[in-house]
């Protein structure tokens, strides 16, 4: 289904989970980087919203997405932390070189999930444009951020 017809950013949050004592690490790419920080502070910002605590909001950066893997397996490996998420944008270019990123954090990141029986989310804009990346970074598409860090609250209460 099209992004523009199911937004997570659309949420209930009368159905949340009490997040103010979990942990949530962040996993951001600095591939893209102007758009890359608005997703993050859109996953920060909801997080605290739905009252996580600052302190426990652990963010990291990673040279590019496909690097997202391995940070996450860094921070989930830890007991404590409850929930990882995974924040990128990938643009095609003229070569397959985005196919093979996109298709490696996703088998990575599901493997890391599996792994520590934990969420860890994809985050991951992959589009055939700069300005649908931006659509999807606070712009007509809402912020994916957010909506990643809503699948985060989301499986925390599964
Ligand atoms: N082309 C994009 C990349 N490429 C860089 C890779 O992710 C990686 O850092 C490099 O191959 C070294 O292992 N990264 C993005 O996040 N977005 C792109 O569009
Ligand atoms: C080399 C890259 O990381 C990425 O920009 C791929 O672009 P292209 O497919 O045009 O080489």
């Amino acid at each position: 289904m099209a992004t523009s017809l199911q937004n997570l950013s659309d949420y209930d949050a009368a159905t949340f989970i009490d997040i103010s004592g979990k942990r949530f690490g962040l996993v951001v790419s600095e591939w893209n980087r102007e758009i890359t920080d608005i997703l993050s502070a859109g996953a920060f910002d909801t997080l605290i919203k739905h009252g996580a605590k600052a302190e426990n909001i652990y963010r990291n950066s990673v040279p590019g997405s496909f690097e997202l893997t391995l940070g996450a397996q860094f921070l989930a490996q830890h007991d404590e932390m409850d929930a990882v998420i995974c924040l990128g944008v990938v643009i095609q270019g003229e070569t397959k070189h985005d196919d093979y990123i996109c298709h490696a954090v996703a088998q990575g990141i599901t493997q890391v999930g599996l792994k520590f029986n934990k969420p860890v989310i994809f985050g991951l804009v992959t589009t055939n444009t700069l300005e649908q990346a931006w659509d999807r970074a606070g712009g007509k598409h809402g912020n994916k951020g957010v909506e990643a860090a809503v699948a985060a609250i989301q499986m925390l209460g599964f």
